[in-house]
């Protein structure tokens, strides 16, 4: 049996009952740290488990499954998921090669940053296309989802941006060692995030979005130090939102009273008049 098992937001403990259950039965267990980290070292999950864990790198994953896949129709094992193994980074591929090997399939859930959408006061019903940000460079300055947050915000739906993270090669080979965040990744943060959409929008200029637009960063979701802080682009840049990992949220203009209630309850205090502005000019 093929074992997905998604481990939850904050740390080892964030596992389901299920999940740990089924850890447990497993002969390896493969921790996919790519696509978002835990804040936890590879030691606490091992002691955790009871169990040594081996990280999957993007190269293990995409180009060598059946590494991963090798004899599961006999034994049981593992792959680990930061957040929900098919939240936002699906791991289909790996399901799908393991379905042509007859090897069973089983999927555990957790909590994952599309809880984002309803922890920030705002409706499922109310969003549109999911977008990434990558890191610009001098020379590479992406902009091939504006697009996207431009149809978003045509039709009044919110927009939910998933941040850049980079692991330095070097740094995996520090997690293969069993150092999970021995040389740290980089993560985008909030504040850089919204300084790039707002070059974009400048260069762009077909006004999808601008420095008064209302949003919110979501950053360490489901963890203790999780926060939330609402304001305009312009307003967030200044934040400091602290420690990884962050998303961003574009407010659409189909903004339910409820929702705006909530919302308002994310900004700080000396952002409330704006808010209250801003709300009384385009959403009311
Ligand atoms: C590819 S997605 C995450 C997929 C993961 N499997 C899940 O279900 O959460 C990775 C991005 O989601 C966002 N993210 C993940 N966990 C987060 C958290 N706890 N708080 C805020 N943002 C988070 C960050 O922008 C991060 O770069």
């Amino acid at each position: 049996m093929l074992y997905v098992i998604g481990l939850g937001l904050s740390d080892e403990r964030d596992i389901t009952v299920k999940g740990l259950d089924a850890v447990k039965s497993c002969e390896r267990i493969y921790l996919e740290a790519y696509t978002s980290i835990l804040m936890v070292e590879k030691e606490k999950l091992e002691a955790f488990y009871g169990k040594s864990v081996t990280i999957a790198d993007r190269e293990m994953v995409e180009s060598d499954s059946d590494t991963i896949l090798n004899n599961a129709q006999n034994v049981n094992v593992a792959f680990l998921v930061v957040g929900d193994p098919f939240g936002a980074t699906t791991h289909t591929d790996l399901v799908i090669r393991a379905k042509e090997l007859n090897i069973p399939v089983q999927t555990i859930h957790n909590a994952s940053i599309m809880n984002a959408i309803g922890a920030c006061g705002l409706q499922l019903y109310n969003f549109g296309q999911t977008i990434s940000m990558v890191w610009f460079t001098e020379t590479w300055r992406p902009d091939s989802w504006y697009p996207r947050v431009k149809e978003n915000r045509d039709i009044g739906l919110h927009t939910l941006v998933l941040l850049d993270i980079k692991v330095k090669e070097q740094s995996l080979e520090n997690m293969a060692r069993g150092r999970l965040i021995y040389e740290p990744p980089r993560f985008m943060t909030v504040n850089c995030c919204v300084e790039q959409m707002l070059e974009i929008e400048e260069s762009r200029g077909e006004n999808a979005y601008g420095p008064e637009t209302l949003a919110i960063g979501c950053v360490r979701l489901g963890t203790p130090t999780q926060l939330f802080i609402s304001g305009t682009m312009a307003q967030l840049l200044d934040e400091d939102f602290g420690e990884p990992l962050h998303s961003l949220v574009i407010i659409g203009k189909r903004m339910h009273v409820m929702e705006a209630e909530m919302v308002r309850s994310f900004c700080p205090e000396k952002y409330q008049v704006k808010f209250d502005e801003i709300y009384k000019r385009d959403y009311e």
